[in-house]
């Protein structure tokens, strides 16, 4: 059977903030129905990688391929809602326009688990985390290709994020072919949602490692999930071999691990 074609192919030779060289070395694709994890230490370029995935920065050495027509719904770790709209109508305007003003809004806000009182307020008459669930909300409503997600669950409780996790899987579910690259520095999250974890380290950031977990996402739990974080730590030890990082211990099938 034929590779799909990917959605988006990003490559990226060197990208330079002032002089300073931030990523050297980050190559991805993204196919349809595939969530793909950016994971790395703080600082290490994974908000940069995504700019550079969403066409929003195109000073770098490299090249960013969206597959013609697709449309890429980018999330940043700011909720940028717009300040004179209620969340309501933020949601509202992410809508395919046959879907506005029926209350789809309100259904994604429910979803994110915004309390019904809280759909009518202005963003800056709610507090920092619902703005991020609000931004969540709008962005599972945009009906996107592809969407670009910036730590979406940040900040949040730690059994509310486990719950969004859900949503954002059934999501992919329900919306046969969508993909997601999700950039987070949150392990679990990556292990246990990820199709495909790639891992940033050094500076300047590369790729350091590719894991494949065995295990079909969502349906990774406890060891498994535990098995993966190791895996990801190991390949973050930047001096170790790929030998040594395919040999960490697993619960079933091995890990493919390549670099
Ligand atoms: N516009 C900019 N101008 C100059 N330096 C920048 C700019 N944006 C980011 N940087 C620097 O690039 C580096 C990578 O930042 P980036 O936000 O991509 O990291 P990150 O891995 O997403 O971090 P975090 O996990 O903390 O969000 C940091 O050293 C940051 O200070």
């Amino acid at each position: 059977m034929p590779m799909a074609e990917p959605l988006l192919r990003l490559t990226v030779d060197e990208k330079r903030f002032a002089g300073t060289s931030i990523l050297a070395g980050l190559d991805l694709d993204i196919t349809q129905g595939e969530v793909l994890a950016l994971v790395g230490p703080s600082g290490c370029g994974k908000s940069t990688a995504l700019m550079l995935a969403a066409g929003l920065d195109r000073d770098f050495d490299g090249t960013c391929t969206p597959a013609p027509g697709i449309r890429i719904v980018p999330h940043f770790q700011e909720p940028s809602l717009l300040p004179w709209r209620s969340l309501s109508d933020n949601v509202d305007m992410a809508l395919p326009p046959a879907e506005r003003g029926r209350g789809q809004a309100r259904r994604w806000l429910d979803a994110v688990e915004l309390p019904r009182d809280s759909h009518g307020q202005f963003p800056s008459q709610v507090s920092l985390g619902m703005q991020r669930r609000a931004a969540l909300a709008r962005t599972l409503a945009a009906d996107g290709d592809l969407l670009l997600l910036d730590e979406p669950l940040v900040s949040l409780d730690a059994a509310l994020a486990d719950r969004l996790r859900v949503l954002l899987l059934r999501r992919m579910v329900e919306r046969q072919g969508l993909a997601m690259l999700l950039v987070t520095h949150d392990l679990t999250e990556a292990a246990t949602m990820a199709d495909t974890i790639l891992v940033l380290a050094g500076h300047p950031a590369r790729v350091v490692a590719r894991i494949h977990p065995p295990v079909p996402r969502g349906q990774r739990h406890g060891e498994q999930v535990a098995a993966t974080i190791r895996h990801i730590q190991v390949a973050q030890s930047s001096t170790i071999s790929p030998d040594e990082a395919a040999a960490a211990p697993h619960p079933s099938a091995p890990e493919k691990v390549s670099r």
